[in-house]
């Protein structure tokens, strides 16, 4: 019972640590907490359900086909929560055979039960039934992961008011639903119920949604949501809920407001499953969500302890996650790592959206010159074969070394394309390339040829502009031009 590196919890973070200790020729174990949950929240209950959920109700409604066939047509006209789970179940039991057989052929040992520390070198795993085997490590990977927040005030029944983890368990598709927390669980969940035909309302204590992402994009997600019926009550706390008759739910709001649904999915926020981890006899305090304080090598206060995953908090995501099980793994034995600087970000909502780099908010703050080039995929062939022609692509680029600053995005393979873009930002380059370059045709990819076109005609009016304006001497004759303002308000 002795490793060299014992890893808490087997989602993306805890997987991919694991397998770079095992490449390392280390001595390796992972410890999940129950047998049916290998892959972790992730694959169990977060992204890959939520994903293809997203998938098979794009599919059943037919909601990608209604430009050309009508807003009537689907796919399936009564769509069942079995539909959507026959899908999501057969993507999950693929995905975990992935996951043990990885595990599997390099060598881990995997154990099943509550990880809980004894000492800073020494982890016991409790089985359901009560029995405990104790682990000796030299070093620790904690990726345990979060779970929904829970507040006392808030009566859950997993059927009527439920939390993200227990959509998958709902016996039906409710006719309206009240989500509380708009962010990013909240919102996805939102649009994909919208979509189904549910009447969905949006309550959240900020007045704007998102706010990490590009204000223009969020204004069209939000458009698009809208014209699905969705309602936002934003700026609004929820101070109370009551059960009504007729299985309807009364939520009370601090403006005064009362909002009846059918149900109420409450997403506002996860915090750290560290509970049950008994911290202290490791030496470590979590934060008062949970989650675990970690420097840049995501190594805690106790150095040979690591956090990695969305226990140690933003971003959050599932591609970091891996990224922070390799990082911590190659600091724990000495190993150099080259991290990846320009991260994507990608929202699954209905359209999706995608981002890297800064924002125009960002960037205005900032003081960067910056132009932006914009493609509508009502100009891209293949945007239209995808029966998307209301995305757009948005380029973000330094007006004078004309370096690519950020890349935003809504439509049909947004989370896709966003990856040309970072492509180029991470090796530096500029705008040029993607005036330069020719890509296959039709592709989404053709948006960066257009928003490249569009972002540098904009400087050129900038150049013949200032050509055509008189000189100085001249200008003194004359009456004065508002020269600036003249090109400013060409460029919009
Ligand atoms: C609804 C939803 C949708 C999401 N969509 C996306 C998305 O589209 N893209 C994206 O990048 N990210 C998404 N995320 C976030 C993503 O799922 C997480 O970033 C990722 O799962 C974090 O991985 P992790 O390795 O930290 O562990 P997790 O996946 O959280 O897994 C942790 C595991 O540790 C186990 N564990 C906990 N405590 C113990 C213990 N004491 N002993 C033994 N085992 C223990 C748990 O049982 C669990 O299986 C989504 C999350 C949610 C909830
Ligand atoms: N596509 C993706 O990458 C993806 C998808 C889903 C989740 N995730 C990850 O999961 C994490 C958790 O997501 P989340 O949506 O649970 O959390 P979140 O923190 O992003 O959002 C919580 C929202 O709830 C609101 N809120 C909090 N308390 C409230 C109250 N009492 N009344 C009304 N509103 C309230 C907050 O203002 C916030 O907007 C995210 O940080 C994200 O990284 C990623």
């Amino acid at each position: 019972m002795k490793y060299d590196l014992v890893v808490i919890g087997s989602g993306p973070a805890g997987q991919k640590g694991a397998i770079a200790a095992a490449k390392l020729n280390k001595r390796v174990a992972i410890v999940e907490r129950d047998f049916n949950q290998f892959g972790g929240v992730c694959l169990h209950s977060g992204t890959i359900p939520s994903k293809t959920m997203r998938e098979a109700i794009l599919h059943l409604s037919g909601y990608s086909h209604r430009d050309v066939y009508g807003e009537q047509y689907r796919q399936k006209r009564r769509i069942t929560m079995d539909d959507l789970r026959r899908q999501v179940a057969h993507v999950v039991e693929h995905e975990r055979d992935v996951v043990q057989d990885q595990l599997e052929r390099n060598g881990i040992d995997s154990y099943v039960g509550d990880a809980s520390f004894v000492g800073p070198h020494e982890i016991a795993v409790t089985r359901a039934g009560g029995e405990s085997v104790t682990l000796q490590t030299e070093k620790v990977l904690i990726a345990c992961g979060t779970r929904p927040a829970r507040p006392e005030s808030i009566p859950f029944d997993g059927e009527t008011v439920f939390d993200s983890d227990e959509i998958l368990k709902l016996a039906e598709i409710p006719r309206s639903l009240i989500v509380i927390g708009g962010g990013v669980i909240g919102i996805e969940y939102g649009i994909m119920f919208a979509t189904l035909g549910v009447r969905v309302t949006v309550v959240d204590g900020r007045r704007r949604l998102l706010e990490f992402a590009d204000a223009e994009i969020v204004d069209s997600l939000m458009f698009h949501a809208r014209s699905l019926g969705m309602v936002f009550r934003l700026g609004e706390d929820v101070v109370g809920i009551d059960r009504l008759q007729e299985n309807r739910i009364a939520l009370h709001l601090e403006s005064g407001k009362k909002l009846i649904g059918e149900s109420v999915l409450y997403a506002a926020g996860r915090a750290g499953d560290t509970e049950r981890l008994n911290l202290e006899a490791a030496g470590l305090t979590p934060d008062e969500r949970g989650r675990l304080w970690c420097n840049e090598h995501q190594q805690s206060w106790v150095p040979h302890i690591y956090g990695v995953g969305d226990v140690v908090g933003f971003p959050a995501l599932a591609s970091v996650s891996m990224e922070q099980g390799r990082r911590a793994v190659c600091h724990a034995f000495d190993q150099p790592f080259h991290g990846c600087d320009v991260l994507p970000y990608g929202l699954y909502t209905i359209p999706e959206i995608s981002m890297v780099g800064k924002n125009e908010d960002e960037l205005t703050k900032e003081r960067v010159p910056y132009e932006v080039g914009v493609a509508r995929f009502r100009e891209i062939a293949r945007g239209k074969i995808l029966g998307d022609d209301t995305g757009l692509l948005k380029m973000l680029f330094h007006r004078e070394t004309r370096e690519i600053l950020g890349v935003h995005c809504i439509g049909a393979t947004a989370t896709e394309i966003i990856h040309i873009g970072q492509t180029v930002m991470a090796l530096g380059g500029t705008i040029d390339y993607f005036r330069d370059t020719v890509f296959n045709y039709p592709t989404m990819a053709e948006c960066y040829k257009v928003a490249a076109f569009d972002g540098l005609n904009k400087l050129s009016l900038e150049v013949e502009f200032a050509e055509s304006a008189p000189s100085t001497s001249e200008k003194d004759e004359k009456t004065p031009q508002p020269r600036e303002a003249n090109i400013d308000v060409m460029a919009v």
